[in-house]
């Protein structure tokens, strides 16, 4: 697990309805239980907290160490810097009690000529994941003055150690850790508590993962995006719309590619149409579309473009050639069944319902959630790329890991959810978002627009509301 899941973890506990108070509570309470386990009780116990949540840990543990100990908390900064409510919440605690003593030290100058020897226990609660560069004083001062004490005095540092990986860190005798390991932490040992996270978390999509997903990368036009959409044919011309229109809410620029004899229906200022001489996509248009590809940061193919032979011949050609992220959806995937060498190597998501998952693989998808999910890992990392199960709960793999997502309901069975779904999570590939994100974020994003339409309107709506509700989605999900 790696720090940036920390977060993404937190922000979806919340969702779930655990407070940071909670998670605070029970990282202090981990600290404090795995020092005793280690070294005992009746101890002499210097705390050093900074003013951020790895501060607020150690104002919890010193509290759940006094009941047994001998307790003083060196607050290293200005109080008035104490910026979370639940660390804020913990440190008016500690200032009511009389048996745990409190210094507050703002000033390197009031560090320097610190004597530790009398502590049998120093805990470095001074930075943690929010740390960024070398430590800053007097934060610095305060590792400094505790690292002259390595190897005499125990110290314990609370998630990691105080300025790590900087050049200047605690050296501390164990880490106690939060719920799992980070794959980046080394070279010191871990001790790791849980915090109460429930094992959903590892799998549950939430708003954690789309603030990640949604991150813009730059100011200027086109630097956030720009999309190709390839579909429609003599008989569809709202599907590859639909994929369009959603993903003009996301990026800058959407470029639509149709057959010409469909595309004349389409006119909205919000995409760019590219219409192709004739009725179907076909060999003859290979080259040309290619070329509209090489000017983009991601494709979707495949809404509403038809199983016509000589469309399956135009899609396959082009996957084979096209070296873009690519969404490959809808009949755009009964082409690929035929074939999918011609997808090997690629970054691709594959988007099928249950009845195209079995046209795909060759078994259709049943049985408990985690039975799904370890076959469609199993088809992800067969065929190399993630696949994103449509269903209740959309299960998407990328061989690796897999997640699920539970936004949505039953209204969304109208037809062009699926390409609406295409558009978004071609949209977030544009972003530079990986496959996986970008799928699971994309089925979360298609889910919660049409849970707000139904808040509206009830559960009889059409695809095209569920498109205009992805900004109100999106909203949601930064201010969350
Ligand atoms: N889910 C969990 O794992 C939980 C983790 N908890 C603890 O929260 C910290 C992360 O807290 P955060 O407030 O984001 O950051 P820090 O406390 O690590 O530090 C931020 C604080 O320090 C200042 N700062 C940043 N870099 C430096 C620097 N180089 N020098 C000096 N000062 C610096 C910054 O301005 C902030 O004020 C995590 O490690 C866990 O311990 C939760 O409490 C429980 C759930
Ligand atoms: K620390």
């Amino acid at each position: 697990m790696r720090i940036e899941d920390v977060y993404i973890w937190d922000i979806n506990a919340k969702w779930l309805g655990i407070t940071p108070y909670q998670l605070m509570e029970n990282a202090g309470a981990g600290v404090a239980r795995a020092i005793e386990e280690r070294f005992g009780t009746g101890l002499k116990i210097a705390v050093f907290s900074g003013t951020g949540n790895n501060g607020g840990d150690g104002f919890v543990a010193a509290r759940h160490l006094s009941f047994e100990n001998n307790v003083t908390l060196f607050l290293i900064g200005d109080e008035a810097r104490i910026r979370s409510e639940e660390a804020r919440h913990n440190w008016e605690i500690l200032k009511k009690l009389d048996f745990v003593k409190i210094k507050v030290l703002k000033d390197s100058s009031q560090i320097k000529p610190l004597d530790l020897s009398g502590f049998d226990v120093i805990v470095d609660a001074l930075l943690g994941a929010g740390t960024k560069g070398e430590p800053r004083e007097p934060i610095r001062s305060a590792v400094e003055k505790i690292n002259e004490y390595a190897g005499k005095t125990k110290i314990v540092s609370v998630d990691l150690p105080s300025g790590y990986p900087s050049g200047i860190w605690v050296k501390a005798d164990f880490a106690v850790t939060f719920q799992w390991d980070k794959e980046e932490y080394e070279g010191f040992e871990r001790v790791i508590v849980k915090i109460g996270y429930p094992r959903e978390l590892y799998h549950l999509v939430g708003p954690g993962d789309a603030k990640f997903a949604l991150r813009k990368k730059g100011e200027h036009k086109g630097q956030n995006g720009k999309l190709l959409v390839i579909g429609g044919s003599e008989d569809y011309f709202g599907a590859p719309y639909l994929a369009a229109k959603a993903a003009s809410y996301l990026v800058d620029l959407v470029y639509l590619a149709m057959p010409e004899y469909s595309a004349r229906r389409i006119n909205d200022p919000d995409v760019i149409l590219r219409p192709f001489e004739g009725r179907n996509f076909g060999k003859k248009d290979v080259e040309d579309v290619l070329a509209l590809a090489e000017g983009v940061d991601a494709v979707v193919i495949g809404p509403g473009i038809g199983t016509r032979a000589e469309t399956k011949e135009f899609v396959l050609e082009f996957l084979r050639w096209c070296e873009k992220p690519v969404v490959i959806d809808a009949d755009a995937l009964k082409a690929v069944a035929e074939d999918l060498e011609a997808i090997k190597g690629r970054k691709f998501v594959l988007t099928p319902h249950a009845g195209e998952f079995r046209i795909l693989f060759g078994k259709k998808p049943e049985g408990s959630l985690e039975e799904k999910a370890k076959l469609v890992m199993e088809k992800a990392k067969a065929v190399g790329g993630t696949v994103l199960l449509k269903g209740v709960y959309d299960i998407i793999s990328d061989g690796n890991v897999w997640k699920y997502n539970k936004t949505g309901n039953r209204g969304m069975t109208t037809g062009g959810t699926g390409d609406v779904l295409a558009g978004l999570v071609g949209a977030l590939l544009a972003f530079g978002n990986e496959p996986l994100r970008a799928a699971s974020v994309g089925a979360f994003l298609n889910g919660m627009a049409g849970d707000m339409v139904k808040e509206e309107v009830g559960e009889n709506f059409t695809a095209l509301e569920i498109a205009r509700k992805v900004p109100y989605a999106v909203k949601w999900v930064l201010e969350f």
